[in-house]
């Protein structure tokens, strides 16, 4: 991890902004396309696993339609378009149920409270994040601004830094300067993403994610409930937390 080689620690006190990711980081969306996954795989007697995983989460659908179709080698019958298609009736269905991860309210809460601006950067196309988000849009409204994948400024997706660029210049007296800026990713694309924007990264990966992936983030972390602002020098909570917030 980047603070064994030191880099890291001098940078602890001079985060002034966050960036969330939203898709398994802030909302428990990941599982909807692991499971339409698996449906659409069993079809030609493959299963879907997390090696595969890890490669598409955090990018772009059509990016991560991509990686799907050809690393599974069924891209002569199924092409990333078309993939795209069929999952989509399914994903609907799934996604408006989207629940919060376990600590996302509480930490959002208490940046917003202490006045540390905080912007989401997802990698999800507007579509898809309307039907995610509508049952949580107060809390999404405490975000000074998101940015979403069909952004025009977001060119590439995850591992490219264009979209935390794009939200860092969005903020107040903008662009912030990355050094600035602390991340919070659960996906090896995005760790790399705001990385690559010269930024800090909190890594809250899920634990069947291989742990070679976590070498690249600052600091990870099993649950948002286990962050500690102060390891940033970010305002401490002023108490600890007492149920799934
Ligand atoms: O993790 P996010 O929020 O960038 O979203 C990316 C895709 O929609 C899901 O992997
Ligand atoms: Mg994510």
């Amino acid at each position: 991890m980047a603070n064994e080689e030191g880099s890291n620690d001098a940078r602890k006190g001079s985060i002034s902004h966050v960036i969330f990711d939203m898709d398994g980081l802030l909302l428990d969306t990941e599982k909807f396309y692991t499971e339409v996954q698996e449906i659409i795989l069993a079809r030609y007697n493959k299963t879907f696993d997390w090696s595969l995983k890890a490669k598409m989460m955090g990018k772009k659908a059509i990016e991560a339609a991509r990686v799907f179709v050809e690393e599974t080698g069924i891209s002569d019958s199924l092409t990333a378009e078309d993939f795209l298609v069929e999952r989509e009736e399914m994903l609907q269905k799934m996604f408006p149920t989207s629940d919060l991860m376990p600590g996302a309210s509480r930490l959002i809460h208490h940046l917003h409270e202490n006045g540390i601006p905080i912007c989401v950067a997802t990698g999800t196309h507007t579509r898809h994040f309307d039907l995610k988000t509508q049952r949580h849009s107060k809390l999404f409204s405490l975000m000074h601004h998101i940015v979403r994948g069909d952004d025009p400024e977001v060119k590439q997706g995850k591992p490219s830094p264009d979209i935390f660029l794009a939200a860092a210049n969005r903020f107040e007296g903008g662009p912030v300067d990355p050094q600035r800026i602390l991340v919070f990713e659960d996906a090896p694309s995005g760790v790399l993403a705001a990385k690559n924007a010269g930024m800090s990264v909190v890594m809250v990966p899920d634990e069947r994610l291989d742990s070679s992936y976590h070498e690249v983030a600052d600091q990870v972390l099993s649950s948002l409930l286990d962050f500690n602002p102060a390891d940033w020098g970010l305002p401490p909570f002023e108490n600890a937390p007492t149920k799934v917030e």
